[in-house]
């Protein structure tokens, strides 16, 4: 803990200084403000962050990689492949900021989405304002000094073949309070492929590449991802299931009961 507060000592120090100084010094990509693709207030995001490569190995990195292993564990898999495809150039240190909003019921400190990495390791301040959807309801992660908190992402979600799941999160606006989070990213590197620990595999096979790319253009043209989703089912085994239907509609058609009972349920009047 007492790294995270040296951190967030330096993170308040680099936000302090003058927008222009942020702009002009940092590297293409590196620092990000806004949404310059929102087309209402409702996909603001009402923040500033900074992106820092991680190119040492870091305690972070370390972390991330245990708590990994740990998960692979529980689903029978002693995986070294995190290690192989994560390396310490495609992981990265996200450092936000979020000012005070005087209209916070309507704009998102950080918009609803759910993290394309392997897992996430988050340190949020005492302020609040992140939100999960758990149950299908938006439920406050109280901010805990000794805790960190632990995202499982997309990519993850893909290994596991959807036994874990990606956890949809938000930031919710304070009305006079600024806020600090810093959030590391565990992340394979463009060129590494989807492999599901177990078969039959619910995704498609995709590259991180792919995969970032595909997100950039679903959240411009629909303001939220949904390859994931598209991308589940991919495999389904279709012959499979028009075989079953097939035989099902035999049995049907050899048994006169179940045909009345089909059509009486099919009927308005049932
Ligand atoms: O600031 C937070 O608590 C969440 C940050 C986050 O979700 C992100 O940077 O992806
Ligand atoms: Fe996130």
């Amino acid at each position: 803990m007492e790294l995270f507060e040296k951190l967030r000592e330096e993170q308040v120090r680099v936000f302090k200084q003058p927008f222009r100084n942020k702009f002009l010094n940092f590297s293409d990509g590196s620092y990000r403000w806004g949404t310059p693709t929102a087309t209402s207030p409702r996909q603001l995001s009402w923040s500033e962050a900074f992106h820092i490569p991680m190119t040492d190995i870091s305690r972070f990195a370390g972390l991330a990689q245990k708590l990994a292993a740990i998960l692979a564990d529980k689903l029978g898999h002693n995986s070294t492949f995190f290690q192989q495809s994560c390396l310490p150039t495609s992981c990265y240190l996200r450092l936000n900021r979020y000012p005070p909003c005087l209209i916070p019921s309507d704009i998102y400190g950080l918009m609803p989405h759910t993290d394309s990495d392997f897992l996430t390791i988050l340190n949020q301040d005492q302020v609040g304002g992140l939100q999960l959807v758990k149950d299908g309801k938006w439920v406050a992660v109280k901010p805990n000094p000794e805790a960190l908190i632990i995202n499982i992402g997309d990519f993850f979600q893909a290994w596991s073949n959807g036994f874990y799941n990606s956890v949809e999160h938000c930031v919710v606006t304070h009305p006079t309070k600024e806020r600090f989070s810093a959030a590391y990213f565990l992340c394979p590197s463009y060129e590494t492929v989807t492999e599901s620990c177990s078969q039959p595999s619910v995704y498609s096979k995709f590259s991180f590449r792919e995969y970032r790319q595909k997100v950039q253009e679903d959240v411009q043209r629909y303001g939220y991802k949904e390859w994931l989703l598209w991308n589940e089912g991919a495999n389904f085994p279709i012959d499979e299931v028009l075989r079953w239907i097939h035989i099902v509609l035999v049995c049907v058609q050899d048994d006169p009961a179940v045909s009345s009972a089909i059509l009486l349920l099919g009927s308005d009047s049932a």
